[in-house]
């Protein structure tokens, strides 16, 4: 595994976003375990090497159409084309067809095999049959349209899908196409989570004076299920050496990565950062961004001689929330072996205002619309404080404030990142 720098809180300065997603990024190795799973297990796996078409797809020249089959060469230069139609008719998966003389045509149906020398389907709804023949108007078709060429989709040798894919109903649809059963994937990632806190209630516990739900365990898990992790829930962890201690000892004997939030601000529980010190190259940062400025990251060292990566998130349960989707998400992909896509972004015209200083990226919750006129719009959800997660609920993106940008006016256009529906 590789060293991490110095602490960049040594020198008393916040870390910008995009420098400590490259850290995060630049040191994490992917898992490399394999096993091989049939298609019809393999939603949201991550192919762990290329699948290569072992056939032509489609395996043979075939009719786009039901119409008929002809040679494009007779579609008359003006005027109306006419063509001799023979008795039968091809369907498909028969395994031969009629030989079709120049000046003649043959009734065809979609994905039928197009008889040898012909290139051109007329659709029955294009053309005018009667006893003398099929009647073809001029201008309604070229020569070659309608006949979906063998290979066209895949050729034989090619490769179909990349080592690192993950795996979706096209891409698996696409496998299936070739006849194939199995896949070979990673292993699933493994990752560890807990909340810390004294002041956390699981759900279905009396809430005590002072105390609050346990809210990001549930929102981080769901984040996690989506992007197809297997996740080891080691529940509520108290502010206590001894628990913690023995809750990351079981985390890391068992998990690739331990996620936690809470506990990593510059609270009275300082025991974490030395605890957490004990363990391998934990860095402490001070990201400058809002919400989610304090954030931990490193590898970590357990029984054994095993080691996990950890990603400490910030309590507040929105800024657990973003610095999930801004550091831990494409990490997690990385670490699981899959091509790493940061979120789907665009830019969208603020409805309103927003207040921003310059020097620190901020993400605040917005709703992307489409905008009449054209392009996209976005407004923001309300009240944006770092607790606040109901803003978050509401919203489908993330507005991306970058770091030397200042105020925007109503109708200035804004970066969005777009996590609703995605993994
Ligand atoms: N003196 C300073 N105080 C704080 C700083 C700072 O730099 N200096 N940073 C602030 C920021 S920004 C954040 S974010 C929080 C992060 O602190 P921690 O990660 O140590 O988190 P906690 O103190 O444990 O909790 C913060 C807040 O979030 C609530 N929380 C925690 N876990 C959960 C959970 N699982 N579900 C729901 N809510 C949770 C917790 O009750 C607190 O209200 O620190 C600021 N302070
Ligand atoms: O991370 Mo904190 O307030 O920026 O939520």
């Amino acid at each position: 595994m590789p060293e991490l720098g110095p602490s960049p809180l040594a020198a008393g300065h916040e870390l910008p976003v995009d420098e400590a997603r490259r850290r995060v990024l630049a040191t994490l190795r992917p898992i490399t375990d394999q096993q091989t799973v049939p298609l019809t297990q393999a939603l949201g796996r991550v192919l762990a090497e290329p699948v290569v078409s072992p056939i032509d797809v489609p395996a043979h020249d075939n009719s786009a159409m039901d119409g008929y089959a002809f040679r494009g060469a007779d579609l008359a230069a003006s005027g109306e084309t006419r063509l001799t139609a023979l008795a039968e008719t091809v369907f498909a998966g028969a395994p031969t067809s009629p030989a079709v003389p120049p000046g003649h045509a043959v009734r065809i149906m979609t994905g039928a095999v197009m008889p040898e020398g012909l290139d051109t389907v007329v659709p029955i709804e294009l053309c005018r049959v009667d006893a003398d023949g099929v009647h073809i108007a001029p201008g309604v078709l070229r020569p070659g349209e309608n006949r979906r060429p063998q290979g066209e989709d895949l050729a034989q040798g090619k490769p179909a899908l990349a080592a690192g894919t993950v795996l979706g109903p096209a891409e698996l649809g696409l496998v299936a196409s070739l006849g194939i059963e199995t896949v070979p994937v990673r292993r699933r990632l493994r990752v560890a989570l807990f909340s810390t806190g004294n002041e956390l209630r699981t759900l279905g516990q009396p809430l005590d004076p002072g105390c609050i739900y346990d809210s990001n365990r549930y929102s981080l898990m769901a984040a996690l299920q989506r992007l197809g992790v297997e996740v080891l829930d080691l529940g509520l962890v108290p502010d206590d050496p001894a628990a913690l201690n023995a809750t990351l000892d079981r985390a890391i004997a068992e998990a690739d990565v331990v996620l936690t939030s809470g506990g990593v601000s510059m609270g009275d529980a300082d025991y974490t950062r030395d605890l957490l010190a004990a363990r391998g190259q934990v860095d402490f940062w001070k990201v400058a961004m809002r919400p989610g400025r304090p954030f931990a990251f490193g590898p970590l060292d357990g029984p054994g001689g095993r080691r996990a990566w950890l990603f400490a998130l910030p309590g507040n349960p929105v800024a657990a929330l973003v610095t999930y989707y801004v550091f831990a998400r494409e990490a997690l992909l990385v670490l699981a072996g899959a091509t790493a896509r940061p979120l789907p972004a665009l830019r969208a015209r603020s409805v309103a205002a927003i207040r921003k200083r310059p020097g620190r990226s901020e993400f605040q919750r917005g709703i992307v619309e489409p905008a009449e006129g054209g392009g996209w719009q976005v407004r923001l959800t309300g009240a944006q404080g770092a607790g606040i997660l109901r803003s978050m609920a509401e919203a489908n993106a993330l507005v991306c404030l970058r770091h030397d940008q200042g105020s925007v006016a109503a109708g200035d256009e804004v970066e969005v990142w777009l996590f609703d529906g995605l993994r």
